[in-house]
């Protein structure tokens, strides 16, 4: 636990994940719901792994089984920022109810606040300016919306950790795109530029991060309600992984991001400017500017806030720390 382990008595970061769950976006919830550095002050859902309704749904059955639905839960866009209802799901990867196809009842009980997810979004940053983390781990949409709705948004939210981009690889939507930024490149844009702490988590780091088959052995053996939890839903993301990747692993990309947020030393990073396309074949292409080379004419990219992006990554401890988070005894 070393690396990670929270300081007692230190001020746990107050978390907000912004999630279309998502087998892997299950198992960071599930990771959050476990790190003691973390303060999980609000879930609040989009469109991207699964429509928003299904994102709801199973965020609230999730929170149900593991006894956590003191957490609120916030609604988000059912349509892009263009309001675009065409949506492309990722029900290949994850599903159809993007669990694995489970045919999991909704919660019994629980509900979504009245409030939409860009409200809660800035109602939180008000609440506590400069200190709420929000883990994005599907389509920036409802982070595009809380600062169409308070432009001071970018300065009173702590960071904002995005899981998305691929920065100088492919993208797995097309060779162009991330699917997270594919999903509303316009949203995705304003969010690298307008001037919040930002850190891009983009998959060039996520898909060096692979839970083996032993993992996933070890955690059927588990018998933290967590590990349970998550594991009914892996062969469905195995054998998409094996289907499309060729790979005996899956990629573990919400929760390295989510892990990224937990503790930043697992990850090094660059500054500099990132711009989206927006359009054309390359849409939801993420172009990240690093500051080591002068450019005379470089509009699009001049004068813009900088992000963070992560360059590399400690696979083998993100592994590792999520295999403890998820089987640590209840
Ligand atoms: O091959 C894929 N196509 C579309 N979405 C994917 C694929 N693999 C993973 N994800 C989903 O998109 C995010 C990372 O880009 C992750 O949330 C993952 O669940």
């Amino acid at each position: 636990m070393a690396a990670a382990a929270v300081e007692v008595g230190e001020r746990r970061k107050k978390v907000i994940i912004d999630t279309d769950p998502g087998i892997d976006d299950a198992m960071a919830i599930l990771v959050a719901l476990r790190s003691p550095e973390l303060e999980v002050i609000g879930l609040t859902t989009t469109f991207g792994n699964v429509h928003t309704a299904v994102a709801t749904r199973n965020v609230l059955h999730l929170l149900e089984a593991v006894g956590r639905t003191d957490i609120p839960v916030a609604e988000g866009s059912h349509v892009t920022l263009k309001k675009d209802s065409k949506l492309r799901i990722a029900s290949s990867c994850h599903g159809s109810d993007g669990l694995g196809n489970q045919g999991l009842p909704p919660a019994t009980t629980a509900k979504p606040l009245d409030q939409p997810a860009s409200a809660f979004l800035v109602e939180q940053a008000n609440l506590y300016p400069g200190q709420v983390t929000v883990v994005a781990l599907g389509p920036l949409t409802n982070l595009a919306l809380a600062l169409e709705l308070d432009p001071l948004f970018p300065k009173k939210i702590g960071q904002i950790v995005v899981l998305g981009g691929a920065y100088s690889v492919n993208g797995n939507v097309n060779p162009a795109a991330e699917s997270n930024i594919f999903g509303d490149p316009d949203a995705a844009d304003i969010i690298f530029t307008c001037g919040a702490d930002v850190l891009a988590v983009g998959i060039n780091i996520t898909q060096q991060v692979i839970l083996s088959e032993a993992d996933r052995e070890k955690l059927e053996h588990s018998d933290s309600k967590y590990a349970r939890y998550i594991c009914k839903s892996l062969a469905h993301y195995f054998d998409y992984h094996s289907q499309v990747y060729f790979t005996k692993g899956v990629y573990l990309h919400d929760p390295t991001a989510l892990l990224a947020a937990v503790n930043p030393s697992l990850v090094t990073l660059a500054e500099g400017v990132v711009r989206v396309q927006t359009a054309g074949i390359t849409k939801g292409l993420t172009l990240f500017r690093s500051t080591e080379k002068w450019y005379a004419d470089m509009s699009a990219w001049s004068s813009m806030p900088t992000v963070k992006v992560a360059v590399t990554v400690d696979a083998p401890a993100v592994v590792e720390l999520m295999m403890q988070r998820l089987m640590a005894d209840d």
